[in-house]
């Protein structure tokens, strides 16, 4: 798809500085690099392992959200206003983060519908979503699953993968497409075809900018231009065919047979030797602040194929002062406000929780093992519950104790199963609502709006399935009413127990950590309902008066003991409603405390909600 428009971006003495985290003198990973990434052109950013690429490359793409930026960087010769650069460009990062369950058609297809306005025809994102997958060469896996090899779901190769992740970002046709090493963990022949691929992106009209680590001898001949980086300085910077003779320049002759990229690499290894090339390479391009540095480039280039050409001055340890620099308060600050508004998505909100809904249903869809396995587990703890306090009789002796403990037992199974699904499920779905809403696609809110009513319905019929086989093999009190408020309670119940895990795992950001913290807060909140303790200690009676499970836990008992008559060992009757243990029994009735139940369960999700924003605007998800 051939673009209008063509966008040439320079850059001229570019710094970047971070504060350590545990403090000390502040870093310097970007030390006054110049260059230039052309339109129609592949420009590839190698260097070893920490030499800066990722760096330069989100600086370039003004995905910066930490440190400080210096120097300039010009958009067709003007200073780049961050938000329409934004808007016309992408960044594809190195891992591939896509739904497994999805196909490619349906994966680019979401995109298109998330990032394209809603007032466009679905005609014209259709034909958007067709001639991305021709560019890309997908038509043949369109309708293949993406899949996921730790989930057993067989999809398409690496190298499609990669490609799925490169269309996602053109359906939104952008002019500059910046990507983090896209070969990386392909083999050489999917490499080379992923480089074919960005080939002919560039040739479209497209500004294509890439890192790349260790090309081989075919990827490095489709290189237009090159800029090596050594501890953040610039080795060299030009097209693809000066590199070789700046290093023979520097007293560092490619050897005949070896790969260029190889000798370089190893040239660089030795810190004498990288030092002899980077001044090599710094004494052969005009000086900073020549007025031919930057705007001279390209024809320069052109014309002499020398390394002062297409990308220019990499000034070794320089720390430019150049008028409007972009590390001035007011520039940073309106750069991380160009950032936030790009990341706002174009659709509206109920049109994303919309879309988002329809592919979490596709999921489960595609994932009935998860479904049942989920259903299986509930089944089986329900039959287990049910056969442990099988038919309980109405003895004061034993079955008042016992229904009391499998009430109990319960809510133990229906505070686990549904807290700890809900965090080991969340590293997958974390990283893919990083990549998407960091990218504008839709607002953590509409995923949480999504997630909520997707989540829900699939939750109550699984609660209420387990509390028809518990409430019927237990045999707890023969009445309707009852049995919908036992039903009632446990889904509300349920419900928050899910949204508890989530909280962990949005607390904490890795399932490993959610899964402790559940625990103990689960287990916390279980030692207080007045069953297992009976005189809580003073210092944690709080907690009793903040855990879901207490307010449950005495509607459970009240709603079951309320109305029925029990019996002692020489029969005589007893009311229920004065066998509920005291510390059980909180003073409210069963309404007051379904409220309570309720609230509490309203608030929990709120908090979600609340901790996800924070989560998500502090990059921290
Ligand atoms: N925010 C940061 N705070 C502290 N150090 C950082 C930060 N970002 C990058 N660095 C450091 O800067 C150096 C360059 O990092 P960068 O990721 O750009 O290297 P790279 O060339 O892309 O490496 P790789 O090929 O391993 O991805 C590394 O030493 C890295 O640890």
């Amino acid at each position: 798809m051939p673009l209008d428009g063509a966008v040439d971006v320079t850059f001229e003495g570019l710094t970047f500085t971070v504060q350590p985290r545990g403090g000390g003198e502040p870093v310097q990973i970007l030390k006054g690099l110049s260059g230039a990434v052309r339109s129609g052109r592949v420009l590839a950013i190698m260097g070893a392992s920490g030499a800066g690429k990722t760096t330069l490359l989100d600086v370039l793409a003004g995905h910066t959200y930490t440190g400080t930026v210096g120097g300039h960087v010009m958009v067709n010769g003007k200073p780049r206003h961050l938000k329409s650069f934004l808007r016309i460009s992408s960044y594809v990062q190195q891992r591939d983060v896509l739904m497994a369950s999805a196909t490619v058609r349906e994966a680019i297809t979401t995109a298109a519908l998330l990032k394209l306005p809603r007032a466009m025809p679905a005609a014209e994102k259709r034909t958007r979503v067709d001639s991305v997958l021709a560019d890309l060469e997908l038509e043949a896996c369109q309708h293949t699953l993406i899949g996921d090899e730790l989930l057993n779901m067989k999809g398409i190769s690496g190298g499609q993968r990669r490609r799925v992740s490169v269309g996602i970002e053109l359906v939104k046709q952008p002019q500059l497409l910046f990507l983090d090493e896209p070969t990386s963990g392909l083999d050489s022949e999917m490499a080379v075809s992923m480089m074919e691929t960005l080939l002919r992106l560039a040739r479209g009209g497209r500004t294509v900018c890439v890192t790349i680590h260790q090309p081989n001898s075919i990827i490095t001949s489709m290189f237009d231009d090159f800029m090596l980086l050594v501890g953040g300085q610039a080795a060299y910077a030009g097209p693809w065919g000066g590199a070789v003779d700046t290093f023979a320049a520097a007293g560092f002759p490619c050897p005949q047979f070896i790969n260029p990229t190889d000798h370089f690499l190893s040239v660089l290894r030795d810190g004498k030797a990288a030092d002899a090339v980077v001044a090599a390479y710094a004494a052969s391009v005009p000086a900073l602040g020549s007025p031919s540095a930057i705007s001279s480039g390209k024809a320069a280039g052109k014309a002499a194929g020398t390394p002062s050409c297409d990308v220019e001055a990499g000034l070794a340890g320089k720390e430019p002062a150049l008028e409007g620099s972009s590390d001035s308060a007011a520039s940073l600050a309106s750069e991380a406000a160009a950032l936030v508004e790009a990341e706002r998505p174009c659709v509206p909100f109920v049109y994303q929780a919309g879309v988002l809904s329809v592919r979490m249903m596709r999921n489960w869809g595609r994932n009935p093992m998860m479904l049942a396995a989920e259903a299986v587990q509930y089944l089986f703890l329900a039959i287990f519950v049910g056969l442990v306090y099988l038919r309980l009789s109405d003895s004061v002796a034993t079955g008042v104790p016992d229904r009391l403990s499998s009430l109990w037992f319960v809510l133990a199974v229906l505070s686990f199963t549904p807290s700890y699904t809900a965090t080991v499920t969340w590293d997958s779905e974390r990283l893919l609502l990083r990549r998407e809403a960091g990218q504008g696609m839709y607002s953590a809110a509409a995923w949480f709006a999504a997630k909520t009513f997707t989540v829900a319905p699939v939750q109550i019929v699984q609660t209420t399935l387990f509390c028809v086989i518990t409430y019927f093999m237990v045999g707890y009190a023969a009445d309707a009413g009852r049995f919908f408020i036992y039903v009632a309670l446990l889904n509300m119940f349920q419900l928050t127990s899910e949204t508890v895990g989530l909280l962990c795992a949005l607390c904490t950001s890795r399932s490993m950590y959610a899964v402790i913290m559940l625990t103990f807060v689960l287990l916390m909140l279980m030692t207080f309902t007045g069953f297992l303790v009976t005189a809580i200690p003073v210092y944690f009676k709080w907690i009793k008066w903040v855990s879901y499970l207490n307010y449950t836990y005495a509607a459970l008992v009240d709603n079951e003991f309320g109305g029925d008559t029990f019996y002692t060992d020489d029969g005589v009757a007893v009311h229920g409603s004065t066998l509920v243990p005291s510390a059980v029994s909180n003073g409210l009735s069963v309404l007051a405390n379904a409220m309570v139940a309720l609230g509490l369960l309203v608030g929990t999700r709120l908090l979600a909600f609340l901790v996800l924003l924070v989560m998500h605007r502090l990059k921290k998800i």
